[in-house]
Formats: C-alpha cells, structure tokens, sequence
C-alpha cells in the first residue's frame, strides 16, 4: 500500500464505490484521478480534492494514462469497458473498490483488521447481510452492513469507533474485482440467472460467485445444486451446509419446527420457523445462511436468536399495498431476476402478473411455464418485455397478455416522467383484469433501470397508482372483461 505514496491512481466511475475511495487513496499519499462518462460524478470528484477528467477526454489522450500506477475500478464497469480495455492493454493493474478496501484494512489503515462476514448468491443478498448484521449488533460487536447494500466498505472501514466485524454485501461484479478477498466466514446462498450480459455468460458468473467461499468458513446452500456444487472445490478450512430439510453433522437446517445447528454444536435449536421474517422458505433459508456465518465467528445460538427476532424486513419484498373489492395488489418490486420472482410467484394462486423491465441475459421459459397455472393475465412492460409476453403465448397461450409500451429508445439511462403514467395504466388494466380473491402482483423478474431510477422508484410508483384505485376500477372493470 506504501507503494502508493507519490503515484497516480485512477480511479473509474465516480458515483457511490468510486467516490468512496478518493479519501482512503488521498490518505495513502496517492494523486488521485477520478474519470467518468458524465460530467456531474467528475464534478463531484473534484469536490473532494481529486483531479477529474471526462471519459471521453481520457481516452482521447493515451498520454494521459503514462503516470498511473494502478486503477481502481467501480464494480459497474466490465472488462470491456474502454477505460479499462486502454488501461489493461498498457499493464496497468486493475483493482475492484472492495480490492483496495481489504488491502487497506489488511493493512491496518484506520484500525486493526476486521471479521468480514461475506454473502454472496443471486436473491436474498441484502436480506441475509441485513440479518447477520442484527446479529451482530445483538452481540454487542462494533459493526456495520455493507458493500452492495450501499454503504461502501471503505466508508464503514472509516467510521469511529472502527468496526470489528461487517457484514459485507458481495455482488459479482465486486467479487470478480476483488480476488485478494478472504473472508472470516462467506456464503454462496443460491446461483441462477442473473447479470449474464455483464459476465458473458454461466460459467463467469458462477466463478465470480465462488471468491466468496475463499476464506476460513464457507457456507453454501444445499438446496441449490449450482451453489451446492461449488462446496468441494472450495479452499476453506472448513465447509458448511445449510437446507430446508433435517440437517446431517456439519450442516444447519430445519427439525420439526425450530431451525437447527448441527455444524457449530452438536444439535443445538437456534429459532422456532414461525419468528423468522419474512415469512417462508426463502426468509428461512436466509435466516440459515445468517445464522452459520455468525456462529461460524463464535456467537451464541440466543444471540443469533435475538438478532433474528429483532431483524426488520426491507420495502418491496412481497409487501401488501392494498387490498380493494377483494383484490389485493403486492409489490414485489425487488424481484429483479426470474428466480426472485418465482418465489412470489408461487406463494399466491390466481395472479394477474406485473412483469418486465431488464431481464439481463436471463431467460425466462422455465419460470413461466411452472407458474402458468396460475396466471389470469400477463401484463408486461419495459425493454425486454416482449421477451416475458412470447414466453406466456408460448407456455400459456390461454393467458392474456397486454404490452406496454415504453418506446424503441428505452435505455439504461432513460428516467422517464413517463414511467409513472405507464405505471398508472398498467395498474388500471391490471384492476380491471382481476376479480375478487385474486392478487395483483407486481414481481417483474427484471431490472427497472430502463424506465426508473430503482426498483425502488417502481414500487413506490405501482403503490402510488394502487392509491388511486377505486373499487369500481376492479368491480366495473371485471365486469367488462
Ligand atoms: C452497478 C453496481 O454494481 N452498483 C453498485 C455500486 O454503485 P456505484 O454507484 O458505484 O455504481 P457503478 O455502476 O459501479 O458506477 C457508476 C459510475 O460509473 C460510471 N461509468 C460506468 C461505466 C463506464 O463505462 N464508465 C463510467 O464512467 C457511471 O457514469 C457512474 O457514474 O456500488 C454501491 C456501493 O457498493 C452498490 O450499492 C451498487 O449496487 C447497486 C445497488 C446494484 O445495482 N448492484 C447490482 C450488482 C445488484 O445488486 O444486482
Ligand atoms: N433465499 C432466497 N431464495 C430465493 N429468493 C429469495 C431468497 N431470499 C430473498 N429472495 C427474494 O429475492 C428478492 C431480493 O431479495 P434481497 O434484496 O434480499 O436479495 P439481493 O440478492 O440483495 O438482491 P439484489 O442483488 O438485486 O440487490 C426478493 O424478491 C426476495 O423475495
Ligand atoms: N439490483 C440491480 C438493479 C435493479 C433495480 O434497481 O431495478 C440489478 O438487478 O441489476
């Protein structure tokens, strides 16, 4: 890290990872060079005392890049991208934000090491860091969530008092910059399709996914062959399990009614099902996955209790907005790949389905012709919308379809006042297609970045349209169709 002292570093994407890392570089004695696409972020940069420049303007100027001894990455950006590309084609190192964050916290930079409590997998991410940090704190231990949840490592690397312990969020994208990591404790929850256009396909994403399992602990849920599968090639000390079903030695799982540990105890009850939120087997196997990582450092199993028990569920995860003449519209917002949505989509029997926005190179086949049977109607939206409708006239031909519209130019960068109006014509048709007893679902098995800022713009605006719902919206409307 001394080595940084004098020397140019440069760092790519200037939003929330990239910004994080302008002070650790400054207090290591680096210039710092901060570059991205768009004006505002470099302005942002140069707020913080580092110099910014214009990503086109960078690349314009191979000379620009003779100085830099090193880059520092923002997950966002893929090895293709041209910052990158001009950087590797000249030798220079590429580091990931959560590279420099465990060098700089291996090298005792603002305090002494910390426990990273790693979790990884395709859904259940934020739920199962947003329990292990409940655990944490219940445990009394000097802590913070963060990584893809949002709170940058390095901005909880800095805090004071220093953390002893995180519960770190790994994306992929963050796993694959990082391959240095090696975590007290880190779990592969499950692996499906998911960012396949950012990995060029299965195989890479499923790689980045197993840097999580390098550490001293590795957990991996067992009920997901993908995840499971990656168990014997890991370098652990130790490898754990996790399952829905009775657990063997060396695994937590579920006896009777209580969740089990029989890996860090001989069989010792943690929890009983019912106080486990959210409720069902996904909050279950999250609650699981929790669980080991925190024993796995030596906590109690009534402190992983108490941290379970006092854990708060996240917006747009399954929430009832409303319910109006009998039918009762969730937001499943979060649902942004295919095998998030099936959970949902499972849980409820007659379903007028909200789809659609970025499906990122997952398919989406499969997940439509097991729910099939319950779909009273398919209403899609968004770029690869047409996508999810031709796999419901292929599967379920006798389902309706309705196809929003959101025009040919819609793209990642695209925020549209008009989103909110799509939105409020989907949930009118959506009223008018379902009769009582029925659940309007919103679980797009998409990203929203094509039409909104976050999944979390797209469920506000499906709950602000539900608000506008009267009861002759689904009475009179069922009533046509
Ligand atoms: C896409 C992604 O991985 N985003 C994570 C990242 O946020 P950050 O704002 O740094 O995003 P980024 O995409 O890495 O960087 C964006 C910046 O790079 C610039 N940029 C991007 C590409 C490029 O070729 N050139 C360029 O200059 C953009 O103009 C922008 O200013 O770091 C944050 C803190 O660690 C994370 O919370 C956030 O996860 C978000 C929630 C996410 O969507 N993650 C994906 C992986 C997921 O959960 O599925
Ligand atoms: N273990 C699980 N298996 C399948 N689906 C799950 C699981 N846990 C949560 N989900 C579902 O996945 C979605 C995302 O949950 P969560 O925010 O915890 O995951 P995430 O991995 O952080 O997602 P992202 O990477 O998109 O931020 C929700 O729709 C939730 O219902
Ligand atoms: N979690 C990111 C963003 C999703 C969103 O906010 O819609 C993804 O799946 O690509």
């Amino acid at each position: 890290m001394t080595r940084l002292r004098g020397r140019t570093v440069l760092v790519a994407g200037g939003r929330v990872s990239g910004l994080a890392t302008v002070p650790p570089l400054q207090d290591l004695g680096a210039h710092v060079l901060v570059t991205d696409s768009d004006s505002g972020a470099v302005a942002k940069a140069e707020t913080l005392g580092a110099r910014g420049i214009l990503q086109d303007d960078l690349l314009a100027n191979p000379a620009s890049f003779d100085d830099i001894a090193l880059v520092v990455t923002s997950p966002g950006l893929r090895v293709d991208s041209p910052v990158l590309a001009a950087a590797a084609g000249r030798g220079i190192p590429i580091w990931g934000d959560i590279e420099l964050s465990w060098r700089i916290d291996r090298a005792g930079l603002y305090g002494p090491p910390t426990q990273w409590l790693v979790v990884t997998g395709t859904n259940g991410k934020t739920t199962t860091t947003s329990m292990v940090a409940s655990i944490l704190e219940s445990a009394g231990i000097e802590s913070a969530a963060c990584g893809n949840i949002g709170l940058p490592v390095l901005d909880a690397l800095r805090r004071d008092p220093h953390p002893a312990a995180l519960a770190v969020e790994l994306s992929s994208f963050q796993l694959f910059w990082a391959p240095s990591v090696r975590p007290e404790a880190g779990v592969v929850l499950n692996i499906a399709e998911d960012h396949l256009d950012w990995h060029g396909g299965m195989d890479g994403y499923v790689r980045a996914k197993a840097g999580a399992l390098t550490g001293r602990v590795a957990v991996v849920g067992l009920d997901d062959a993908r995840a499971a599968s990656l168990a014997s090639d890991s370098p652990a000390e130790r490898v754990v399990g996790f399952r829905l079903g009775e657990p063997s030695v060396g695994e937590l799982g579920v006896v009777g009614s209580d969740l089990v540990d029989r890996a860090f105890a001989e069989h010792t009850s943690l929890i009983s099902v019912d106080d486990v939120h959210p409720a069902g087997p996904a909050g279950v196997m999250d609650a699981l996955a929790a669980a080991a990582v925190t024993r796995a450092i030596g906590i109690a199993p009534d402190t992983v209790a108490d941290g379970l028990r006092s854990y708060q569920v996240g917006p747009h995860r399954n929430a009832v907005v409303r319910t109006v003449a009998g039918v009762t519209f969730v937001d499943d917002s979060k649902a942004t790949n295919p095998h998030a949505a099936r959970s949902s989509l499972l849980a409820y029997d007659r379903i007028v389905w909200i789809a659609g926005g970025l499906l990122k190179g997952a398919a989406v086949d499969e997940l439509v012709a097991e729910v099939a049977p319950r779909l009273a109607a398919a209403l899609v939206m968004g770029r690869d919308g047409t996508q999810i409708a031709e796999a419901v006239a292929r599967h379920a031909p006798d389902v309706p379809v309705v196809t929003f519209s959101t025009g040919d130019d819609a793209d990642v960068t695209r925020v549209a006042e008009d989103a909110d109006v799509v939105m409020q014509a989907v949930v009118r048709e959506a009223a008018r297609r379902a009769e009582p007893g029925d659940t309007v679902l919103l679980a797009p098995a998409a990203a929203s970045l094509d039409m909104f800022v976050d999944y979390g713009h797209r469920g506000r605006s499906f709950a602000d349209a539900v608000s506008a719902l009267t009861d002759s919206d689904v009475v009179d409307g069922g009533e046509q169709s």
